[in-house]
C-alpha cells in the first residue's frame, strides 16, 4: 500500500473544549464574548495506517459512526473545485454539493455534519494522504454546550495540516500555524453548524481564555486574557440533547422578525461581556465579585429572552437561587446541555453539597470538575511501544477517566506533547 504523508504515523492530536462565560449567541451578531478552555475536557484524534485499506477510514465511536471512502470515491471529487476552497472564508458551495452526493445516505442526520466537516477539511488540506485511519475519542460531552464541535474541528485541521507538510516542526506549533489551524477549524464549524462566530474554535486552538469579537468584515479580533482566575464554579450537564445549529438559527430568525426587540437584547449582552471582561482581568478586588455574580444573572435572563433556555436548565438556576449558593447561567448554545454556577465568595459548603446531590440523584445530571484555561491544540508522535499501550483507548470501551489519565497534556504527562 502506498502511503503519501509528510510526517510519520501514528500520532495523536488534541484540543480542549470551552466554557463561554459571557456572550454566547450575541457573539454570532458581532458582539463581545469571553470564553475559557476547559483544561481537562478534550478531544483526541489518533492518526494511524490502515490495516487493509488504501483509501481513507473514519471512526467516530462517540457518535457510533464509522465510514471508509475508497480511492475511487475520493478521486471522483473535482480537483479544481477542491482548489477553490483555499481562498474562501466560508464553505465552498460547489464542494459541499459534491460531498452532499457522496453523503446522500446520511442526509439530515447528526452524523452527516460530522462526516461533512471531516471530508471537507480532508479534501481541502491533504487529499493525497491515503491508507490512513482517523479515530476520534472525546472526554467532552458531545452536543452539550462545551464546544465539542470546535474541538473536533481543531483536531482535524491540525492533523490534516501535519499530513500535508504545512506543519512540520516538532518543536512547537507556531503563531502562524495556529492561525492556519484556527481558520480551517472555523470552516469545520461552518460545516457542522452553519454560522459560527468563531469563538469556540479560537479557544480550542489557542487555549487559555479569550475576549473575542467578530468584525463586520468577517475577520475576528481576540485578546488572550492572561492569568484568567480559577473561578469557584460548578459545571452541570443536564444531558438534554440539543443542536447548536438549530438554536443559532432560532435566534437569527427572531433577530430578523423582531429586530427592534432583539437588537437591544443583543446590545445588552455586549455590555455585559465588556464589563465582565474588565472585572475578570482584576478579580482580585473582592468588591467587584458581587457585580460579576450580577452580570451572570443578567446574561442568563437575556438568553432566556431570546429563547435558548430549557426547563431542564431552569432547574439548576432555581436550585442555586433557593440554596443561595451563587448565580447560574447556561453556557454554549443552551436548549439543554450545560450550565455553570458561579459560587458566592463565602459559600456554605453544605449547601453546595446539597446542590450536587440533588442535581445528581433527583435529576440524574452530571457534574464536571475542571479548571479553566490551559493548553490549546497540541500533538504527539507515538513510539511503537507507546502506540501499543495506548491504542486500546481508541478502540475499546475505555472510560473518559482512563483516556484523561493516559493522554491529558498536563505538565506531568509521559508523552511528549508539542504545543
Ligand atoms: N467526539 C466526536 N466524534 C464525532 N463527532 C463529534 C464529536 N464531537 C463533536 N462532534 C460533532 O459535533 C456535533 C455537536 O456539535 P454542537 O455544536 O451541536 O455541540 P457542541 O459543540 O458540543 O456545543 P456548543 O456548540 O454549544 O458549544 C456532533 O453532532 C458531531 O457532528
Ligand atoms: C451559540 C454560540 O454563540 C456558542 C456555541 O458554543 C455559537 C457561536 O458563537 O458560534
Ligand atoms: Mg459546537
Amino acid at each position: 500500500m502506498t502511503i503519501t504523508t509528510a510526517v510519520p504515523t501514528p500520532f495523536i492530536v488534541s484540543a480542549p473544549g470551552k466554557v463561554i462565560i459571557f456572550g454566547e449567541h450575541s457573539a454570532v451578531f458581532n458582539k463581545n464574548a469571553i470564553a475559557a478552555s476547559v483544561s481537562s475536557l478534550r478531544t483526541y484524534l489518533l492518526v494511524e495506517q490502515s490495516e487493509d485499506f488504501d483509501g481513507v477510514e473514519l471512526n467516530f465511536p462517540d457518535i457510533n459512526y464509522d465510514s471508509r471512502w475508497s480511492n475511487d470515491d475520493i478521486n471522483k471529487i473535482n480537483r479544481d473545485v477542491i482548489k477553490e476552497t483555499s481562498t474562501l472564508k466560508h464553505v465552498c458551495p460547489k464542494l459541499k454539493e459534491q460531498l452532499d452526493f457522496v453523503l446522500k445516505d446520511l442526509k439530515d442526520s447528526l452524523n452527516y455534519f460530522a462526516a461533512l466537516s471531516f471530508l471537507y477539511l480532508y479534501l481541502s488540506l491533504c487529499p493525497d494522504a491515503r491508507g490512513l485511519k482517523f479515530t476520534v475519542k472525546s472526554t467532552l460531552p458531545i452536543g452539550a454546550g462545551l464546544g465539542s464541535s470546535a474541538s473536533i474541528s481543531v483536531c482535524l485541521a491540525l492533523a490534516f495540516a501535519r499530513l500535508n507538510g504545512h506543519i512540520s516542526s516538532n518543536e512547537c506549533i507556531s503563531k502562524e500555524d495556529k492561525e492556519f489551524i484556527n481558520h480551517w477549524a472555523f470552516i469545520g464549524e461552518c460545516c457542522i453548524h452553519g454560522t459560527p462566530s468563531g469563538i469556540d474554535n479560537a479557544v480550542a486552538t489557542y487555549g487559555n481564555a479569550v475576549r473575542f469579537q467578530r468584525q463586520d468584515d468577517g475577520t475576528t479580533q481576540f485578546h488572550q486574557i492572561n492569568n484568567f482566575p480559577q473561578l469557584p464554579m460548578v459545571l452541570t450537564n443536564t444531558k438534554i440533547k440539543r443542536s447548536t445549529k438549530i438554536l443559532v438559527s432560532g435566534v437569527a430568525d427572531l433577530a430578523k422578525r423582531k429586530p427592534l426587540i432583539a437588537e437591544p437584547i443583543l446590545e445588552a449582552m455586549d455590555q455585559v461581556a465588556i464589563r465582565g471582561s474588565e472585572l475578570l482581568s482584576d478579580i482580585s478586588k473582592d468588591i467587584h465579585y458581587d457585580e460579576l455574580l450580577e452580570l451572570i444573572r443578567v446574561n442568563h435572563g437575556l438568553l432566556v429572552a431570546v429563547g435558548v433556555s430549557h426547563p431542564g436548565l431552569e432547574v439548576i438556576k432555581q436550585l442555586s437561587d433557593e440554596l443561595k449558593i451563587g448565580q447560574t447561567k447556561l453556557t454554549g448554545a443552551g436548549g439543554g446541555g450545560c450550565a455553570f454556577t458561579l459560587l458566592e465568595k463565602n459559600v456554605d459548603h453544605s449547601s453546595v453539597r446539597k446542590f450536587h446531590e440533588t442535581l445528581h440523584e433527583k435529576y440524574k445530571y452530571q457534574i464536571f470538575e475542571t479548571g479553566l484555561g490551559g493548553v490549546g491544540c497540541c500533538f504527539t508522535e507515538l513510539r511503537t511501544e507507546e502506540f501499543k499501550s495506548l491504542k486500546h483507548l481508541f478502540i475499546g470501551p475505555a472510560t473518559t477517566q482512563d483516556i484523561s489519565l493516559a493522554l491529558l497534556p498536563s505538565p506531568d504527562s509521559t508523552l511528549s506533547w508539542v504545543k
